[in-house]
């Protein structure tokens, strides 16, 4: 049977490791990276080339967002590669609507760029995406001179959006999602008084936003402080890194298994904050070896309990959940009371699951506790939430009998997941 996400089937049991893994892998490409690759090739002028992109449903989201947008694109999916003729959104006529199906990076980021259109744009989305938060784009848009109507609730999608948006000051929170940042920050040199935000309130993910600035520098746009000056992006051949979040079910694998994994392309000079996890793998008791070529984790034997603030990593909680059922003492994880609204409520559903399992897992308002223990045998829920699969079938590689239900939903940022988990 083929393991790719096109072909699983309803639910999936996974086999647990029959010796301690000792491999080395190399994750699709980034899922941050190619999003924000893909948008400012799409506004720079001329042809870039990006490799090492992924091919996921989120990404597939954005090829067709930037389509919309005007830009050109030559996909070869099995060389990892998109060729994008890019084209200024400014001089474009006609409306446009973009699906960005569950893709949150996609919605974020292409809604400022549609909004850069003198012409009407209607951006929507999967139920799940409809039911997460867009406020404070749509308040910051409309500060910012763009026209936005909402078509169903307040400050959810779908809304249609009407530029040219002016630019100037805006005042943006930053608590519930950086997303909104990163979207205004790519769309900034396109405005016509450029772009200058404020926060509000204290931004999460941080590190994302710091690879929104290093990806435009690529494209040639500088961004000084939380400020952009009007002007344009070069076309650039770049190379995109392996996905860190996809890295950390293979490190906790080996955490986990008792074993070794090599994630390959993910160095030290990594622009994903995704990469730490590693760090809280070795605070637990892993042995973690970092070279420019990747990172290394190899199981002890033994893992304890961590307190930790996840806020600029929290793509990785999940993950942590699941290694954490096999240490020796607590796991706390706090600072991530906003990833409830992700794919699901990822507190509560993580919390939720694990007690499935007769695991002792806590819920607070900014995280949980996991209390070691034993799964039993689980068929999982995964809430339509590719993270909850992926940790979750991490407790299959320890214990028979954990079966991922709709393990199909991989296939958001990584469609290969569970044939990389088999080779370990
Ligand atoms: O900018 C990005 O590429 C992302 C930012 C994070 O979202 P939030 O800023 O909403 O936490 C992260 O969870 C998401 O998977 C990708
Ligand atoms: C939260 C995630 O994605 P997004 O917000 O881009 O939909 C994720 O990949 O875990």
């Amino acid at each position: 049977m083929s393991l790719h996400a096109d072909d699983l089937p309803a639910a999936l049991t996974v086999t647990p490791l029959t010796a301690p893994p000792d491999v080395s892998l190399r994750p699709p490409g980034s899922k941050s990276i190619t999003n924000r690759a893909l948008i400012c090739a799409a506004l720079a002028p001329g042809r870039s080339t990006l490799t090492g992109v992924l091919f996921a449903d989120d990404t597939h989201a954005m090829l067709g967002a930037v389509r919309a947008l005007g830009a050109g694109l030559t996909v070869d999916e099995a060389a990892h590669t998109v060729v994008v003729d890019g084209a200024d959104p400014r001089t474009a006529t006609g409306e446009v609507s973009v699906d960005a199906r569950q893709s949150g990076t996609t919605s974020r980021f292409i809604l400022p760029a549609v909004a850069l259109r003198p012409a009407r744009g209607v951006v929507d989305g999967s139920p799940q995406l409809r039911a997460r938060p867009f406020a404070p784009l749509v308040d910051a848009l409309r500060e910012l001179g763009a026209t936005v109507e909402d078509l169903g609730a307040p400050g959810f999608l779908p809304v249609a959006v009407t530029g040219p948006v002016a630019g100037g000051k805006v005042a943006l929170p930053g608590h519930i999602s950086s997303q909104y940042l990163s979207g205004l920050l790519m769309a900034g040199p396109l405005m016509t008084d450029g772009l200058s935000v404020e926060l509000t309130s204290q931004l999460v993910s941080v590190p994302y936003v710091e690879a929104t600035t290093a990806v435009m520098a690529a494209f040639g746009v500088s961004v000084d402080g939380l400020r952009v000056a009007p002007g344009s992006y070069r076309p650039a051949e770049y190379d995109i890194e392996p996905d860190a979040s996809a890295a950390s079910y293979l490190l906790a694998a080996a955490a986990i298994g008792d074993g070794r994994v090599t994630v390959e392309g993910l160095g030290e000079r990594s622009l994903q904050g995704d990469v730490r996890f590693a760090d809280l793998l070795e605070q637990m008791g892993a042995r973690v070896e970092r070279t420019a070529a990747g990172i290394t984790v190899t199981g002890t034997g033994t893992l304890h309990g961590i307190d930790v603030d996840m806020a600029d990593i929290s793509d990785t909680a999940q993950t942590l959940a699941a290694v954490a059922v096999f240490a020796d003492s607590p796991t706390r994880v706090r600072g991530i009371g906003f990833i409830r609204g992700k794919e699901t409520d990822r507190i509560g559903a993580v919390v939720t699951e694990l007690r499935r399992a007769g695991i002792d897992a806590v819920e607070d308002a900014d995280g949980f506790t996991v209390n070691p223990g034993t799964p039993a045998p689980t068929a999982f829920e995964t809430y339509e939430d590719h993270r909850m699969a992926m940790s979750l079938a991490l407790l299959g590689l320890r214990v028979p009998g954990i079966t991922v239900k709709d393990p199909k939903c991989v296939a958001k940022t990584y469609p290969e997941f569970f044939v990389d988990l088999s080779r370990l």
